[in-house]
């Protein structure tokens, strides 16, 4: 259909039926106007610190007055994902999905943090281009702890259960984690601590014109 209401370019998703334009007058909200969102999205191992960095940055967003988000990936598996498992077509549907839902927020001017493992180069890339086609900023960050540390940290005893014969498929021991060639940035997180690491984010989302 062509006219007033085709989509455009600058207006790419279609308008559901019955929903109408708002009307030209109305002003956008005086706090909306230079609100850019944007999705972070923190790969890396398994303790390798993106929970941690992802709350001590959004923590300091919200002081700041920014509307930010975290989209734990534990709580997702627990949702949206729920019945998702660990192999590779399973993380690609939780990671396309988690993608989607970042983007929509950022698309609203949400600074939307994703400390989710990612481990497939090919489905961080279509997150990636997802956010390009609807023209939404998007960053990754490459949580960049070593194996050796993260097997230490253990947050949540993975390693040990692997170890131990109890667990198959951990990522980075016996299941693929595909380190990103060129991330927005990379954290060396062992070597810093949390503060320092959500600074570098900080630092990152401040070069890009993000704040
Ligand atoms: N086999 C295996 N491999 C990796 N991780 C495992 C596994 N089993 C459970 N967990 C826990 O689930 C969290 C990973 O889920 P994600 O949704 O973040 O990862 S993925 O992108 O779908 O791979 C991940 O959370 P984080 O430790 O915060 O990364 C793990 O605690
Ligand atoms: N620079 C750092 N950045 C993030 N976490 C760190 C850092 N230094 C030490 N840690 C610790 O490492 C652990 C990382 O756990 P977590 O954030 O749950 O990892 P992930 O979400 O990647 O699985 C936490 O106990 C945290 O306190």
């Amino acid at each position: 259909m062509t006219g007033a209401h085709s989509p455009s370019a600058a207006h790419p998703r279609t308008r559901p039926p019955g929903e109408h334009h708002h009307p030209t007058t109305t002003p956008p909200h005086p706090r909306e106007t230079h609100v850019t969102g944007a999705t972070i999205w923190l790969t890396g191992l398994p303790s390798a610190g993106k929970t941690t960095i992802a709350h001590a940055l959004a923590d300091r967003l919200r002081a700041e007055g920014r509307r930010t988000e975290v989209l734990d990936g534990d709580e997702i598996r627990t949702f949206l994902s729920a019945g998702l498992g660990f192999g590779r077509e399973d993380r690609h549907t939780n990671v396309q999905r988690i993608g989607f839902v970042a983007e929509l927020l950022a698309s609203h001017g949400v600074l939307t943090l994703v400390p989710v493992i990612a481990p497939y180069a090919g489905s961080r890339e279509a997150v990636r281009k997802r956010h390009q086609q609807e023209g939404t900023a998007y960053l990754e960050v490459h949580v960049a702890t070593p194996v050796e540390v993260c097997s230490v940290r253990d947050v949540k005893g993975l390693y040990a259960k692997q170890a131990a014969g109890e667990l198959t498929g951990l990522t980075g021991v016996d299941d693929p984690y595909e380190e990103p060639a060129s991330p927005d940035l990379r954290v060396e997180a062992q070597a810093q601590t949390v503060q320092e690491s959500a600074a570098a984010v900080h630092a990152l989302l401040t070069e890009r014109g993000l704040l």
